[in-house]
Formats: structure tokens, C-alpha cells, sequence
């Protein structure tokens, strides 16, 4: 069993709301070698943690590099933004491994670390320990007598002088010093790549007015520091491993974003590692654009944080919606699956493992929308060789992370969704009876499946099934995956579904009127998805209800709408006499399908002759046997 296991935390997540040892709440496990001196110690704590009466498992560091951090300060002075290296993912390092400390952040609910051998052919950033270099891949702006300031011409969206601005006037700051060793002791070769671009804070899409492209450029003549962001720091949404989460408020648009923060503290370990994680995740962020992932809009530094800013996703997690609202109906859980499955095909396509798919990570909008979240664990993959670090959440640990053995690639992300689906459909994570350390070797070193309920459809059962078979090689791709019944038929449901609606509603067809509620539902992909509830409904009854004279379409036009698609529309009966969401007939056939196992062995696999998987090369990877040495060499 590696020796991962570090001590429990007190983080909270979800603003107010403490997770559950199920989610955000459980457990980066941080695990280096260096730590092994540690884990006898971690082990007895990690046993104190069950899945339901513990809140952590991990976080070496004890006390948290935020303590006594208050929301409204960190106040930015115009420090100059730190530049990402924007060469593309297989551009090498980047990130500066601060000393392989990996994953260390107090409450961490993860499992993290690395193997000593550095043969992963993977741009594993937590293993740059001869960077020494924690934003290796930065371009800090600062001349080499260490003052603020660009260090070289002006570039698009720098904070260099813009029409109407006066940045002569802008306060420059002293580098902060751990940035500043960071900055010129990068051993990545990015610093003077010339690819690297600045990080502005634009508004999100759509904004009404236009931000200077950096926060602190003045452009209305202003000599006042209030103008350097105009992005405010509010409430606490939610507490993470490696910072702060609040919402930010654009004075100027009137608009929303998400601000994660990382406090920056010269010497500390922590505040380091937590710098590097959140590093990791803006060079990841910065680069992907995908409606099923989270935006990120910019980074800004200060002497205080280090502020990345994303979009704002309200609806909260689903782990959050699972804890409020209990276990999601199958056809939320297709819909949300698809979604998640559609942001891994992509991020997959880029050859970017996440590591941490749970429900914790995965934020849902008001529509539906689901939106990827926490990408401090994602990968990039270099070659066909898989990773060797050991990271993610252990409930939702894909066997080979768990015996850290020959080193895990994008099938552990399948895993992960096949034990996110259970968590939908059962609230729980799979292992949940189990301890920490009796699930991880469940997990790692049985031949157990984790239990599935009877109650859903047969096609559930297989996409779960297909998603956590042991051999990662077996585990179908997500592209793959989008192709299985499960998701497939969503769309057949969907078209059956409007017809059906075209047939309550024929003047909405007909070209007189359009109510904006069906607009808004036909134009959604997720609007197939609809109420649980309504499929055991007769659906002929609120057809005839709705050709009823009175149901006309000022009554339509006037209802409420709800996104089909809502968790929190599965247990409202008012709900069910909402015209605007008329049920499916396809819905009564939920658990109905007689497809197996076996029929979906038709799709080609990682293993089979269609794939065009980065890993079909990659040899089938053991177990690792508790008590042997983990086994790091390819098979
Ligand atoms: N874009 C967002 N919109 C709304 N809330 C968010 C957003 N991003 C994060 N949050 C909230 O903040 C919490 C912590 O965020 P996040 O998981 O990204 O932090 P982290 O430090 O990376 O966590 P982890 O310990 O999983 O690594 C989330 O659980 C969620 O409640």
C-alpha cells in the first residue's frame, strides 16, 4: 500500500456548508516520498475518518495557510500580473514543482503523490523538483533589479499604456518575494519563450461595458487606486484545498464571477504549494474552452493573493444539490452524465486528465449546465506513457491510482465518472460503507465491484459497469461513451419529446407565437431531460389538460419556467402540473431497456481496432500488492 496517507484537516467547504467526507470534504491524501515518515502517523488518523462521520482525511500541514485570512483584505495594488506561459499543453514544463510537496494544503480531500521516478513522460509539474521554480512558467513583470514593472515591450492586454491610461501613476509594488524567487529561477525555459501572454481580467461574454484590459490600467483619467479592479470580492461561496472561493462582483457590468484566491506568504510551504496548485490550474484553465468547463476570465496578483477569476456557477455542486435535495432521478443523472462525459471528451481530446472528477467538482448553473470545476489535479499528458503521481479523491479512485503502480492515464477520469454516477443515483460514493483504508483496498486490491442499485435502468447499470472495470485499458473513452444507450437515447427522447410538445402546443408551431419557454427549452440540449417524476404520469392526461380551452398561450407564456433538467424540480409535485415540462412516454420506459453489458462490447474500446486512444499502447497495468514495493516500471 503506498504510503500516502496524511493527517486530518478542518476545512470547511461550500461557504457555511460543511461537505461531507463524500465530497470536497474528502480527502486530498497527500503523499510523497518524503513523507513516508509520516504515515504511520496519517494511517491512524485516516482510520478515525469514516466516510460518513469524518470530514477529512488529509492535509499534512495542520493548521491552514489561511487561518486568519479575512475576505476583504488582500486589497490589490496594481502588482503586476504574473504570465502564464501560453505554449500549447505539450509544451513542457511550466510549472515549477515547489520540491515535489505535493498536495499538502491543510483539509486537502484528495489524494496526492508522486512517484520518485520521474520516467513518466508527463508533464507532471509536481515533479519539476529541480525547478525550484514555483511559477516556472511565469513571466512575472519584473526588471532584473527586482522592481514592478513590465520587463518588456508592450504586448496585447498588458498592462502596458493604453489609450486614456496613465499607468506611469499606477503604484508599483516590490515583487513579492516569493514570486520574485520564483520568477528568475525558472529552469522551464518559458520565461523567455516569447509565447507567454499576460492574464487581463476581461469581463465575462456579453458585458455591457468593457474593462480596461487589465485591472489597474486607468483609462478614465482617474489618479485614484480604486480603479485598479473593478471585480469586488464578496461572500464566501466556498472553501477548497488551496483557497478561497467568493463571488466577485464587476462594478462597472453589473456582473458575476467566481474569485479563487490563494493567499501568498513568503516561506510558507503551504502557501507555496497552494500557489503552484492554483498555478497549475490557470495554465490548464487559460487554455480550454468548453461550455461544460468552467470559463476562466483572468489572474491577478497582488502582494497579498493571487486571484484567479472564473465564471460564476450558482446552482452550487452536486454533491451540495445531492446532500439538499437526496438522490437525482435517472433522467437528471443521463443529463448530467452527458454533460460530464461532453467536458471530458474534450478535455481528453487535449490529452488533459482531470484527476479529481467527483460531484464535489462538478458545479451545475440554474439552467442545468454543468460546468467542471477544480482543475489544481489536472494533467497534461505528453506521450503514451502514463502518469505515476497518485492524486484524487479516494471514494472515487480509479484502482491503479490507488496502487500507484505503472502510473494511470485518461481511463482513470472513466473510473471516476462510473463512481460519479453511483453518487447521483445512490447520494453516496461507491465504498461508502467502507473506511478509508478498508474502501482504498477495496478499491486497490479486490476483485469487487462497488454496489449498484437495483432500482435503475438497465442501461445504467452497463454505462457504470463499462466505466469501473478494472482494466483501465477495458474502460471505454468518453467520446465512446457518449455513443452508449445511456446518453445516446437522451437525444431520441428529446425529439420525441417536442413532437409531443408540438402537439400540445400547435400554435406555438405554427408560426403565430413562439412562447419563450418553449424557445428556451427546445433550444437546449439538456431539455430532454425532464422530471422523473412526470414519467410515471400518464402523459395523455396533461395533453388532454393541455388542449383544454383555457390552457391558451397567455397562460403559457405567463408560467414559470424551469429547466427540465433542474435536480430540484424531482420532488415537487407542483411541478407536475406545470404544462411547460409535458413528460415523455420515453420516460415510462426508464429501466426499461433490455441493453447489456455484452451489446455495448460491440463499441470499440481503448483495446479495440477503432480507437484512436493516446493509450492503446499503453500496456495493461498490475496491481500493486500491499506490502510489496510499488512497481514503477512499464510492463
Ligand atoms: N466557478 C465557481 N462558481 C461558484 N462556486 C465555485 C466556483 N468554483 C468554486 N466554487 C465553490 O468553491 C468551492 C471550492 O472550490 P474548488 O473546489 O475549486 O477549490 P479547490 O481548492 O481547488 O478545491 P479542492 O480541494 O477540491 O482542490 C467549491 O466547492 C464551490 O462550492
Amino acid at each position: 500500500m503506498p504510503a500516502w496517507w496524511s493527517k486530518r484537516s478542518s476545512k470547511s467547504r461550500e461557504g457555511s456548508n460543511q461537505e461531507n467526507s463524500h465530497g470536497k470534504n474528502d480527502k486530498k491524501i497527500c503523499s510523497i516520498t518524503e513523507n513516508k515518515r509520516k504515515s504511520s502517523l496519517d494511517e491512524a488518523a485516516l482510520r478515525k475518518n469514516s466516510p460518513r462521520g469524518s470530514k477529512e482525511f488529509a492535509g499534512s500541514g495542520g493548521s491552514s495557510g489561511f487561518s486568519g485570512f479575512d475576505s476583504d483584505s488582500g486589497e490589490k495594488r496594481g502588482l503586476p500580473l504574473p504570465e502564464p506561459c501560453v505554449s500549447d499543453l505539450g509544451a513542457g514544463g511550466g510549472i515549477g514543482g515547489a520540491a515535489g510537496g505535493v498536495g499538502f494544503g491543510p483539509g486537502s480531500g484528495s489524494v496526492s503523490s508522486v512517484s520518485s521516478s520521474g520516467s513518466s513522460g508527463v508533464e507532471d509539474h509536481d515533479n519539476n523538483q529541480g525547478s525550484g521554480s514555483l511559477f516556472g512558467g511565469y513571466r512575472l513583470s519584473v526588471d532584473h533589479r527586482g522592481h514592478g514593472g513590465r520587463s518588456r515591450s508592450p504586448v496585447p492586454g498588458s498592462r502596458s499604456p493604453v489609450p486614456g491610461s496613465r499607468t506611469t501613476s499606477r503604484p508599483t509594488s516590490p515583487l513579492h518575494p516569493l514570486l520574485g524567487v520564483m520568477s528568475l529561477d525558472s529552469s522551464t525555459g518559458r520565461l523567455e519563450d516569447g509565447k507567454s501572454q499576460w492574464h487581463p481580467l476581461p469581463l465575462p461574454p456579453g458585458s455591457p461595458t468593457s474593462p480596461p484590459s487589465v485591472p489597474g490600467t486607468r483609462t478614465t483619467g482617474s489618479t485614484d487606486n480604486s480603479t485598479l479592479s473593478k471585480w469586488k470580492k464578496g461572500k464566501l461561496l466556498g472553501r477548497g484545498t488551496f483557497g478561497h472561493v467568493y463571488l466577485g462582483f464587476n462594478s462597472r457590468s453589473g456582473q458575476m464571477c467566481a474569485i479563487k484566491e490563494v493567499k501568498v506568504i513568503s516561506d510558507d510551504s503551504t502557501s507555496k504549494e497552494c500557489l503552484k496548485q492554483l498555478k497549475q490550474e490557470i495554465d490548464l484553465l487559460s487554455q480550454l474552452s468548453h461550455s461544460n468547463i468552467v470559463r476562466y476570465y483572468g489572474s491577478e496578483l497582488s502582494e497579498e493573493t493571487l486571484s484567479v477569476y472564473l465564471e460564476y456557477v450558482s446552482g452550487g455542486s452536486i454533491h451540495k444539490l445531492l446532500q439538499e435535495y437526496g438522490a437525482f432521478t435517472e433522467p437528471v443523472i443521463q443529463n448530467y452524465t452527458r454533460q460530464i462525459l461532453s467536458g471530458l471528451a474534450y478535455l481528453h481530446g487535449r490529452n488533459t486528465v482531470h484527476r479529481d472528477i467527483k460531484g464535489a467538482n462538478i458545479l451545475v448553473d440554474p439552467n442545468g449546465e454543468i460546468k467542471l470545476v477544480d482543475f489544481g489535479m489536472a494533467k497534461h499528458i505528453m506521450t503514451c506513457s502514463s502518469m505515476l503521481s497518485f492524486k484524487g479523491s479516494p471514494y472515487w479512485m480509479a484502482p491503479e491510482v490507488v496502487m500507484n503502480t505503472n502510473g494511470y492515464s485518461l481511463a482513470v477520469d472513466i473510473w471516476s465518472l462510473g463512481c460519479t454516477i453511483l453518487e447521483m443515483a445512490t447520494s453516496k460514493p461507491p465504498w461508502s460503507q467502507y473506511e478509508g483504508v478498508a474502501a482504498i483496498f477495496k478499491i486497490g486490491n479486490s476483485k469487487d465491484m462497488p454496489d449498484i442499485p437495483d432500482y435503475i435502468s438497465n442501461d445504467a447499470k452497463s454505462f457504470i459497469k463499462l466505466c469501473l472495470q478494472r482494466d483501465p485499458l477495458a474502460r471505454p473513452t468518453a467520446s465512446q461513451l457518449l455513443d452508449h444507450p445511456f446518453i445516446r437515447d437522451q437525444s431520441t427522447t428529446r425529439v420525441a419529446n417536442i413532437n409531443i410538445t408540438r402537439d400540445a402546443f400547435p400554435r406555438t408551431f405554427d408560426g403565430s407565437r413562439t412562447p419563450p419557454a418553449l424557445e428556451l427549452h427546445s433550444n437546449r440540449t439538456n431539455a430532454n431531460s425532464c422530471d422523473g417524476d412526470f414519467a410515471m404520469k400518464p402523459v395523455v392526461n396533461n395533453i388532454r389538460a393541455l388542449k383544454n380551452p383555457r390552457d391558451d398561450g397567455r397562460m403559457i407564456t405567463s408560467m414559470p419556467v424551469s429547466p427540465c433538467s433542474s435536480p430540484l424540480r424531482q420532488h415537487g409535485s407542483a411541478h407536475r402540473s406545470s404544462y411547460l415540462s409535458p413528460p415523455h412516454p420515453a420516460f415510462a420506459m426508464m429501466g426499461q431497456s433490455s441493453y447489456n453489458l455484452t451489446d455495448f462490447s460491440l463499441y470499440p474500446t481503448r483495446q479495440g481496432p477503432y480507437t484512436h486512444d493516446l493509450f492503446l499502447d499503453t500496456p495493461l497495468l498490475k496491481f500493486q500488492t500491499p506490502g510489496t514495493s510499488p512497481r514503477t516500471r512499464p510492463i
